[in-house]
């Protein structure tokens, strides 16, 4: 078999679909993309596929060093999502080929279903427990919430107690009958994670995710040690190579990979064992659309570690589109008392409906994330 093409789409909400083409006519799909930067991406899909065209798919590991060692530069998000995106599309091809979903070709169920978390937006006390409510009533029992908003590098006590509110009213409204995870979104300094983790401590939040910027990945173990809360990070991480660091170092409970943006499932399924042999666990990252959902639920299927899955179903980012708009079998992945069962399909078990793609892709939106100023007019984390 030969590969013969590639096409990108970006798509409404904020993402974008790749399908690779072979001279045998199996197809396979992935979802190279990171978010607000979607025509870089595709860019550097479209120059990987010089790596590509003519070669046997079936080779995923030589595919793969090549498309990451070829070029001499390597990492980061641009260049290891579109190496993601690739990569979930030859393990679809490769799937479907064989007649099998990707999870039997690493090994097999680990599982028989994995619990799903949900994202909660807005700021205000009222609006979260509106929305938790909403969700609970589908099946949901996780959910994960913005732990602040901005929050200058040194703040005061007014920002750290609206934080604390928010959950201290989570709490009081719901008991530990639901747990949530915290997401400061990086957008807390060094200092005041430590403060703000210490208010928080008595709320006892599932996790508290990326504390600090990954490039501040030093505080991780420093923050552990003055916590019991399980941290989390891994969104803003992009290779193994990444991942070796922190574990090494210490302090994260739970890691985070994106497979859109970490090399695939090929580089998540290495960073998944990474994190089994150092006891931390897996909750892969994923506020993106159904081919990641896909990929990340075949590496929960195969990896003990993996804990709870995102989705983005009813994500505040979901603005123009659903979770599933573009997937035929839909029913494939309804969640039963908040769990996904396995994608049991060949291959990574998604049927896109590749004439609403080409349509939707006609006016794809240019997504870009809010940039955030303090009343100073410094740039802000968002
Ligand atoms: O945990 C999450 O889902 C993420 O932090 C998410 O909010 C961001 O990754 C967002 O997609 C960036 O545009
Ligand atoms: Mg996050």
């Amino acid at each position: 078999m030969k590969i013969t093409r590639l096409t990108t789409w970006r798509l409404p909400p904020r993402w974008m679909f790749l399908k690779i083409e072979t001279d045998e006519g199996i197809v396979g799909w992935g979802e190279p993309v990171i978010e607000g930067r979607a025509r870089s991406v595709e860019a550097a899909v479209d120059e990987l596929s010089e790596y590509l065209i003519g070669k046997d798919p079936a080779r995923i590991n030589d595919l793969w060093q090549l498309m990451y060692r070829g070029g001499f530069y390597r990492g980061g998000p641009i260049l290891m999502s579109a190496i993601a995106g690739i990569d979930q599309a030859l393990w679809d091809i490769k799937g479907k080929a064989l007649g099998v979903p990707v999870y039997q070709l690493l090994g097999g169920l680990v599982r028989d279903r994995i619990k799903a978390y949900s994202w909660v937006g807005g700021d205000r006390p009222a609006e979260v427990i509106a929305g938790i409510n909403k969700l609970r009533a589908i099946g949901f029992d996780t959910f994960k919430l913005n732990g602040c908003e901005e929050m200058g590098i040194i703040d005061n006590a007014r920002k750290v107690d609206a934080a604390v509110n928010t959950v201290a009213e989570i709490r009081e409204a719901f008991g530990k009958d639901i747990e949530f995870g915290l997401d400061f979104h990086g957008r807390v300094s060094a200092p005041m994670a430590k403060v703000l983790i210490k208010e928080l401590e008595p709320y006892r939040p599932l996790f508290i995710e990326e504390p600090v910027l990954a490039e501040q990945a030093e505080y991780y173990p420093r923050l552990a040690a003055q916590t019991h809360l399980p941290i989390a990070a891994g969104e803003r991480m992009y290779s193994r190579f990444d991942f070796k660091r922190v574990l090494d170092a210490g302090g994260l409970a739970i890691l985070q990979p994106d497979l859109s943006h970490a090399g695939g499932i090929s580089e998540c399924f290495k960073i998944a064992g990474m994190a089994e042999a150092y006891d931390v666990a897996l909750a892969p990252h994923c506020p993106l659309g159904p081919i990641a959902l896909a990929a990340c639920l075949h590496l929960d299927f195969v990896s003990r570690n993996a804990v709870f899955q995102e989705q983005s179903m009813g994500i505040h980012y979901n603005q123009g589109a659903e979770l599933l708009d573009y997937v035929i079998n839909k029913d494939d992945f309804s969640m039963n008392d908040g769990y996904f069962n396995p994608p049991n399909k060949p291959g990574l078990g998604v049927e896109i409906n590749e004439e609403l793609v080409i349509e939707r892709s006609k006016n794809a939106p240019d997504w870009r994330n809010p940039v955030w100023r303090f009343p100073d007019g410094s740039v802000a984390e968002w």
